[in-house]
């Protein structure tokens, strides 16, 4: 690369980071970018680097396939219904051990060693986030809703220059353990805090008008036309919740949320400061 388009692209994130300052992005980090060495080095980085321009990343972890590996292990086949993990209380416990114990302070760890200050936490930390049974796809065992967010916990970290790193394990009042869906917590999150920015890392490139046609992808498209996709079937599968959580968020008052491809290098920085970005922008 020339050295000039090397300092034009610098210049291009200017205004962006101008803008940005002081402002909260919630990211919802999954898929391909958590579990290959390389791209899961250069979220990292992407996250420290938000953090060192003055915007405050708030990380929100998955974990499914983790979860997958340790049931196959203990002999026990997952079972999902409309993407929501069966959950019983053997299920259960695995659920918290791989999302709390392990994926929860690897993330941490990376993201210390590459020169931040992270902080992980559960949903059951300072009350973070309250659950109560999901019913709304049958009954699912101990599969949870948000129901509320305490945001008073997250805003101290991150006065502190910490970058919270969360897990979507939360608590009851009825005092059991639930199992959330992490892009659910994102969103709820997000909402909660009047998030700038919603960041779903992804497996896909974004939306497609016409899934299998790479050509289709969608740069921008407003919550009433997502929701008419949705039930029209152009967004299906696992893109239903995460377009969901998306439109959720922004009628809560976050201003923007992407769907973006955690398999490119750095993607995160690229959608965010590039004029055209590389994933979906869903906006009010
Ligand atoms: N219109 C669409 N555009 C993009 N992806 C779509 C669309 N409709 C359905 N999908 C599906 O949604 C999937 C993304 O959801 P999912 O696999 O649950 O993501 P993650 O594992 O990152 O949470 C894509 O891999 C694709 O199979
Ligand atoms: C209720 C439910 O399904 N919870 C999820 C929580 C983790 C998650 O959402 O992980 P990904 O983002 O990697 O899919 C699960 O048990 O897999």
């Amino acid at each position: 690369m020339e050295t000039i388009e090397k300092a034009n692209i610098l210049i291009e994130a200017l205004p962006y980071i101008e803008n940005f300052r002081g402002k909260i992005f919630v990211v919802k980090y999954g898929g391909n970018a958590m579990t290959d060495e390389r791209l899961k080095h250069m979220v990292m980085e992407d996250l420290v680097f938000l953090k060192l321009v003055g915007i405050n990343p708030v990380v929100v972890h998955g974990g499914g396939p983790e979860i997958n590996d340790l049931l196959g292990k203990l002999g026990k086949k997952p079972k999902f219904v409309n993407g929501f993990r069966m959950t019983d209380k053997e299920t259960m416990e695995v659920v918290e051990m791989v999302l709390t114990g392990k994926v929860n302070k690897e993330i941490v760890s990376y993201i210390n060693r590459c020169g931040g200050k992270a902080i992980g936490l559960s949903g059951k930390d300072g009350g973070l986030v309250t659950a109560d049974k999901d019913l709304s796809n049958g009954d699912l065992g101990l599969v949870g809703y948000v129901k509320s967010v305490n945001t008073e916990v997250i805003q101290l970290f991150i006065k502190e220059d910490y970058i919270p790193v969360i897990s979507p394990v939360a608590i009851g009042e009825d005092g059991e353990t639930y199992n959330i869906n992490a892009d659910t917590v994102a969103g709820e999150i997000a909402g909660s805090l009047g998030a700038e920015k919603l960041i779903m890392l992804t497996d896909v490139e974004g939306i497609y008008k016409d899934y299998g046609n790479k050509d289709s992808l969608i740069s921008s498209l407003d919550i009433k036309t997502a929701l008419d996709y949705v039930n029209e079937g152009v967004i299906d599968g696992g893109m239903i919740p995460k377009v969901l959580c998306c439109i959720n968020a922004i009628k809560k008052g976050v201003k923007k949320t992407h769907i973006t491809d955690g398999r490119i290098p750095h993607s995160m920085l690229l959608e965010i400061f590039t004029d055209s970005g590389i994933g979906t922008v869903i906006v009010r």
